[in-house]
């Protein structure tokens, strides 16, 4: 009862409105009595008209399933005659109307329409009507008022009924509007109506917010345009309405503070009450933007100095080479890398490094022009690309090399980093392109060919690409390529090379390594081993040659005259710097069983200098299992004595170049005599290599060397030739000059 009560306000119906109503129908208290008396004639019937009445329903099959089954039916019809009984019950008081709006509101709930209200109360009518005259048939008079009486209370329920669906109608409408406009309103995308001029109808919350206005600013007289200060919108708008077509892709900028904000519109027509409206749908996709170009920087941009990277040079070469293929003109790139890098990383840290390569960058951008690009490839790799130069190629050679020398003159500026000055310098490769005439990585190839010609030329120089010089690096890769297969196919040889002391006996060998290929033949080497270093395989050849070695020791072990050789072998400055490399040598010591002392590793300068308290310990942790160092071509480094002092070594051995011009180069001579110096006051033990006449050998015992290394004696030779030597050595007591009969000799004894 209390939700009708509620519903008789909502409707606005109160006692003196049920009096209004009742008195715009001139009922009054006669009629309610008529009535009355009309209650007490009907009662006899009430069940005869229910039954009329459901007949005549039942014979429209739309209503048919809402009548149900007879369990319902009968429910129904008990209903009904409780309705039509209160038509006459003469009180016609609040009570009533509730339960009137109470009928209204089910039958508007099941989907009764107002349509079956008037035929149902017709029906009713119709039926009671004759009942009506028939009992005041000797009344007329009394029968017609009757007959008012009942026509007014009817009139009142239809208005009560017609308002319940009324109010239903219109608080679902109201419902669906407020529901539609919290929907727009609180929706995260801005929403804008504009009429068919362009001017606002409409903003939802989300424009407010993301536009910064306020509600009561937006006025309706205005364009988009207008409000925002963006002219471009209402051309939009306008082309949209012009040409009715829908567009979902408009992008637009609009400043907010310091910051500029991008926002995506989708712009549609739509047909509201006969008009043509605009629906202007806004997201601000700044964040998003923001993260594309993220994205965008991250995959083409290097983060250290912003500059574009390989991904992105690929991309503008691509687009050069279409270019300048139509416009015949020269494109130049320029690989750069700048000169020992390296050091300044080893010797102040990587942030110093990082703060070069950054400078380096500002540098670059400065000396080219607009158009032209600069790209960090990694590392300390960058390339230039110059556009549209000449198209001849001479001149735009010459175009390039003067910004060539430029960028080389202008790297080669002292840096101040952390107000630490520094010197550097690039090398450049440059090669010119037009068009696809060679593919983008041939270009690469080229200029990077170029730039390591540049290297090799003594760094700080420009170089351009020849194809010669292609031809070598083909070869160099070539060689690369066997060389990794050397140790799996085999192909890699140790040789021995005698040293012998003052009396001619042979005291000990270096072992030097021979790569015998099926087609090269014998490689030199001075030819693979830099490269081997360079490329990484110095580390398994060097484990291979000092697995050989020590094999070696350990055969010899056994031969009496042969154990007392002690064996050299030469370790890179690479393969002592891996932090396994003590490890390494104890293993390979301990699986062949050696006696440690017989082995010698030669070391050079340059990997002491490389970490000297590095070197230091690895020599240690060696020289505490019995093995010896001898310091290799003493004298051509950096040597310091200082550092000679701390270092477990055992020999020192003079470079050959001093040995080679002893005889005729004072200052050879000087260098030679003060080596030997240095050994005995340091009390290490010296080796002169590379000893190949007789002058050299008397100068050499002259100033106190006695023990010997070079062609005089003996060149390199296979194990086998080796151990003749040895015995030869051995058995003739005599110095050594070997020669070809010697070695026959030895072959003799061998087979007698
Ligand atoms: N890391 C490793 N380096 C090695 C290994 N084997 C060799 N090498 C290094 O390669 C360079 C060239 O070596 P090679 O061609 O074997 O030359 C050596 C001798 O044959 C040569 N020599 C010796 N005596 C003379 C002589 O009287 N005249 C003359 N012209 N040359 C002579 O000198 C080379 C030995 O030099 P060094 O090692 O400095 O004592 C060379 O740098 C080798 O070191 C290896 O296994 N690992």
């Amino acid at each position: 009862m209390h939700a009708h009560s509620s519903l008789l306000t909502e409707m606005g119906i109160d006692d003196a409105e049920i009096g209004h109503r009742q008195s715009f129908l001139a009922f009054d208290n006669r009629d309610a009595d008529l009535l009355k008396a009309l209650h007490d004639i009907l009662a006899d019937y009430q069940e005869q008209l229910t039954d009329v009445f459901y007949e005549h329903l039942s014979r429209f099959p739309e209503l048919r399933p809402l009548l149900g089954d007879e369990a319902k039916l009968a429910h129904l019809k008990r209903a009904q005659a409780a309705y039509f009984s209160q038509l006459t019950e003469g009180c016609y008081d609040r009570a009533y109307v509730e339960n009137r709006l109470h009928v209204g509101v089910v039958h508007q709930r099941v989907g009764l329409t107002p349509k079956w209200y008037m035929s149902a109360y017709c029906k009713y009518l119709s039926e009671v009507m004759p009942l009506v005259f028939k009992h005041y048939a000797d009344d007329p008079e009394r029968g017609l008022d009757s007959c008012r009486a009942l026509l007014k209370v009817i009139f009142f329920d239809i208005g009560l009924a017609l308002d319940t669906y009324f109010h239903a109608e219109h608080k679902a409408l109201m419902l669906a509007h407020s529901y539609t406009e919290q929907i727009v309103s609180n929706m995260p995308i801005g929403f804008i109506v504009l009429n068919g001029h362009g001017k606002i109808r409409l903003v939802n919350n989300a424009v407010l917010r993301m536009f910064n206005l306020v509600k009561n600013e937006v006025r309706l007289d205005k364009t988009l345009g207008q409000y925002l200060a963006l002219a471009a919108l209402d051309e939009k708008i306008y082309q949209v309405l012009k040409s009715k077509k829908h567009c979902n892709d408009f992008e637009f900028e609009r400043a907010d503070g310091d910051t500029n904000r991008t926002y995506l519109a989708d712009i549609s027509l739509a047909q509201m009450a006969g008009d043509t409206v605009v629906l202007f749908m806004v997201q601000d996709i700044t964040l998003r933007k923001q993260s594309e170009e993220e994205v965008y920087r991250l995959a083409f941009y290097d983060s250290l100095t912003h500059l574009p990277n390989r991904r992105l040079l690929h991309e503008r070469l691509l687009q050069s080479m279409s270019i300048n293929a139509r416009s015949g003109k020269h494109d130049a790139l320029m690989f750069l890398d700048m000169d020992n890098f390296k050091t300044i990383n080893d010797t102040h840290g990587h942030d110093v490094g990082d703060l070069l390569l950054q400078e380096v960058a500002r540098r670059l951008t400065r000396n080219i022009r607009e158009g032209d690009t600069v790209v960090r490839l990694g590392g300390d790799e960058f390339v230039v690309v110059l556009e549209s130069l000449s198209g001849d190629l001479h001149e735009a050679a010459a175009q390039s090399e003067t910004v060539a020398e430029k960028i080389r003159a202008e790297l080669s500026q002292p840096y101040l980093l952390n107000a630490i000055e520094h010197h550097s310098s690039p090398s450049i490769g440059v090669t010119l392109f037009r068009g696809h005439q060679n593919s983008l990585d041939d270009v690469l190839k080229q200029a990077d060919l170029a730039m390591y010609q540049a290297k090799a030329d003594g760094r700080n120089r420009v170089c351009f690409f020849d194809p010669a010089m292609q031809a070598e690096m083909e070869n160099r890769a070539r060689l690369e390529k066997d060389l990794r297969a050397s140790i799996k196919l085999k192909q890699l040889q140790l040789y021995y090379q005698m040293q012998v002391d003052d009396c001619g006996r042979i005291v000990g060998a270096e072992a030097l390594i021979r790569w015998q290929h099926p087609q090269r033949g014998r490689v030199p080497p001075a030819q693979f081993i830099p490269l081997a270093e360079e490329i990484g395989m110095i580390l398994p050849i060097g484990e291979w040659v000092l697995e050989q070695a020590c094999r070696q020791l350990r055969t010899w072990e056994s031969d009496p005259v042969m154990r007392k050789i002690q064996i050299s072998v030469n370790v890179s400055p690479r393969q002592l710097s891996q932090p396994y490399f003590v490890e390494q040598v104890k293993n390979i010591i301990e699986d062949t069983g050696i006696r440690a002392s017989y082995l010698k590793l030669e070391l050079t300068e340059s990997f002491i200098l490389n970490d000297v308290e590095d070197a230091i310990e690895k020599m240690q942790a060696l020289r505490a299992i019995g093995i010896n160092f001898a310091m290799d071509d003493f004298g051509i480094g950096y040597s310091s004595l200082s550092y000679l002092k701390r270092l477990p070594l055992e020999q020192l051995k003079i470079d050959q170049s001093f040995v080679r011009d002893i005889a005729h180069d004072k200052n050879s001579s000087v260098m030679v005599r003060t080596i030997i110096n240095i050994a005995g006051n340091f009390g290490l033990k010296v080796v002169a290599e590379g000893v190949e006449t007789d002058a050299q050998l008397a100068f050499l015992r002259q100033y106190g060397c006695c023990i010997f290394q070079g062609y005089l004696f003996g060149q390199p030779m296979p194990p086998d030739e080796f151990e003749t030597a040895c015995y030869l050595s051995c058995y003739s007591g005599q110095e050594l000059r070997l020669s070809t009969q010697d070695l026959a000799y030895r072959q003799g004894l061998k087979t007698n």
